[in-house]
């Protein structure tokens, strides 16, 4: 069983942004999907996340069209988090978060829908603000009620875009943490574009790069991340590096500067 996207293809208007992708992710790996900005990362999680419709292609999971199924069945796989949300109006966190069990409601929530609503409350650590607005978060509050809301609908795959942009270090990783967590203890099938590839090799089982429509790159980040290539695609030359750590990559610009004389001492 496995999410499987092949030969999907995706132009906006006449520009082609997707020319024949493929890729595959295991039950319960953690993908992330890298490539540089316009690479075509949110397009694609996007098509699996049936807010785009693909010019061609195929998306399935555990041999199941996610293109064909209705939309409460896809909802009911599939949870998609968004770069960033609409606020609309004065909800609050809980209710948001309880939009993520729509798909499994029937004529109003139960106690066990609230249940999972809280839960997902405390994982994303938003206790404290389960009943203020959503006008009234940070950006990073509010990035992490859109994760909440999507561990709420109990997908069998998560996709996230970017979950991490607006989050301080320390929700960065430990949003990393859930979302690996869920993949290894729920066998949730997770796809992350992602920029940082530090984390990314860290997290992840899995690294897809995109570049120029297609992909380039595909494997275990040990294996996937090679400097020739990432040089390339970023347009910068990287080191990668395979240590006690894993592999590490760092853009050749931040290797140790040669020592210099100060000002003061050659004055
Ligand atoms: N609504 C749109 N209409 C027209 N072109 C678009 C639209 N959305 C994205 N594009 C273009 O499609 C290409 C791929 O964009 P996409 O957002 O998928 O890239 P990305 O890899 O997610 O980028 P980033 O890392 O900056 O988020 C870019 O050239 C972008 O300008």
């Amino acid at each position: 069983m496995s999410l499987e996207v092949a030969s999907v293809r995706f132009a906006y208007r006449r520009n082609p942004v997707l020319e024949g992708v493929d890729l595959r992710v295991a039950e319960g790996g953690f993908c992330a999907l890298l490539g540089p900005n316009g690479s075509g990362k949110s397009t694609l999680t996007k098509i699996i996340a049936r807010v785009l419709a693909p010019a061609g292609g195929t998306v399935s999971f555990a041999g199941q069209d996610l293109l064909a199924v209705s939309r409460r069945e896809h909802a009911r796989v599939v949870a998609y988090v968004p770069q960033s949300g609409a606020t609309p109006f004065e909800q609050t966190v809980r209710e948001a978060v309880l939009l993520g069990r729509t798909p499994h409601i029937g004529l109003r929530p139960t106690r066990r829908d609230w249940e999972v609503v809280d839960a997902a409350i405390d994982r994303l650590g938003l206790t404290d603000l389960a009943d203020r607005p959503l006008s009234q978060l940070s950006g990073g509050q509010a990035q992490r009620v859109l994760i909440a809301r999507a561990l709420a609908q109990r997908p069998r795959v998560l996709l996230l875009d970017e979950p991490t942009s607006a989050l301080d270090l320390r929700y960065q990783i430990e949003t990393l943490q859930i979302v690996r967590s869920v993949t290894r203890e729920e066998g949730v099938t997770a796809l992350i574009a992602i920029h940082d590839l530090n984390h990314a090799a860290h997290f992840c089982d899995q690294a897809v790069l995109l570049d120029g429509g297609r992909v380039v790159a595909d494997g275990p980040p040990a294996e996937a991340f090679d400097a020739a290539v990432l040089s390339r695609v970023y347009g910068l030359d990287v080191r990668v590096t395979r240590g006690e750590n894993g592999v590490e990559v760092r853009p050749a610009a931040l290797e140790p500067l040669p020592a210099t004389a100060t000002a003061a001492e050659s004055a």
